[in-house]
């Protein structure tokens, strides 16, 4: 089997997982219409490529909140890489590695933050659900303080666990997280407001990004409780069914923000297309979810270092068919209004 785009890693990897776990990595919730408008967006938004530009070479480094990273293209939270892959987020942290990027870890997690940490040769972010007891979140961010972690990533669109009717019909139910004794990680604090902001940056000096956001008047918000960087993201379709695709979402956030914080980008990115957009459009680098799971699931780190090459060539390919050889060439210009 030759692997020549993200999408041709995605039927492998189903036939060798459970289909159960399949279900839960692969669905939405509800109808599934946000999950499938994230992707079809895509398809609406056209390139304006310029010509006779020098593109020998196109650069695609950069750096997020301050660490160097070999392309705009990180990876997004994802829960339980162990239905992947036998050695979970540790084989996870070594592709990433080795693609030069960034991991994002997730709260809810088969191996600890630590394990994790140890494995993992690039930058990470920690990924974190608050809980009723905060003895756990003052904890785990300490912890994730400790073993290495450069941001907080707190995700805000699950006040409570969105309605995912092929878990349902599976009696899937998510195992608990390596990282902390929580019986049912699906119960998060549903009390959660901003007001919490102000308290989790009590509690570590590490910058704090909020995960999640889809509008304006919220990225106003984040940043007046301090937040440090914004992920635009309907968390891959799975929260809210019939929110605003992620795409649709971008340029409203980076007008908000108006320049005073690095604004993410997430949801459907399968193309490096895609990220040429999603670039063109304010985001200063996109995460990836479900495909760096296929690319575990077939092939472990091996796997998941190529799905992130494949993206960042597809990138790089991009930057030069747009006579756009360096990240900050990419402007709005790119995209027909
Ligand atoms: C199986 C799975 C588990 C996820 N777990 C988490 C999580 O633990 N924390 C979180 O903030 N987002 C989680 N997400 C959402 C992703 O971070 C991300 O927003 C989304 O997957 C991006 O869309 P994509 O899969 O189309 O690339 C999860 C997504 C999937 C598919
Ligand atoms: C809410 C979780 C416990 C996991 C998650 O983020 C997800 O399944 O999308």
């Amino acid at each position: 089997m030759q692997y020549f785009n993200v999408m041709d890693y995605e039927a492998p990897a189903q036939a060798r997982m459970n289909a159960a776990h399949w279900d839960y990595y692969a669905g939405g919730s509800g109808d599934e219409i946000t999950l499938h408008a994230n992707r079809a967006i895509f398809d609406h938004i056209r390139l304006r490529p310029r010509m006779l530009v020098d593109v020998t070479t196109c650069d695609t480094s950069t750096s997020v909140l301050g660490s160097p990273v070999s392309m705009p293209i990180l990876v997004a939270p994802t829960a339980q890489h162990g239905f992947a892959h036998p050695e979970g987020e540790c084989e996870t942290a070594r592709g990433v590695g080795q693609a030069g990027t960034l991991l994002t870890a997730s709260s809810v997690s088969s191996r600890r933050l630590e394990d994790v940490a140890a494995a993992a040769s690039g930058p990470l972010w920690f990924q974190l659900y608050v809980f009723d007891d905060n003895t756990i979140t003052v904890d785990v961010v300490q912890r994730a303080e400790q073993a290495g972690y450069k941001a907080i990533v707190l995700t805000v669109d699950v006040p409570r666990f969105g309605n995912r009717e092929r878990d349902l019909r599976n009696a899937f139910h998510l195992p608990v997280s390596a990282n902390f004794d929580v019986p049912d990680v699906t119960k998060l604090k549903p009390s959660l407001t901003w007001r919490d902001l102000a308290w989790l940056k009590s509690l570590t000096s590490l910058p704090i990004l909020v995960k999640g956001v889809l509008t304006g008047e919220d990225t106003i918000l984040a940043l007046e409780h301090g937040a440090d960087g914004i992920v635009v993201s309907n968390h891959g379709g799975r929260q809210l069914d019939g929110a605003i695709t992620s795409l649709e979402a971008l340029p409203e956030v980076v007008e908000a923000s108006s320049g005073r914080c690095e604004v993410y980008f997430d949801g459907g990115i399968r193309r490096g297309t895609d990220v040429i957009k999603a670039l063109a459009l304010g985001a200063h680098a996109v995460l990836v979810g479900r495909p760096v799971l296929w690319g575990l699931a077939v092939n472990g780190q091996e796997g998941v270092r190529h799905v992130l090459e494949l993206l960042r060539n597809e990138l790089e390919l991009a930057m030069a068919l747009c006579g756009a050889p360096t990240l900050k060439q990419i402007t709005p210009t790119l995209i027909r209004r």
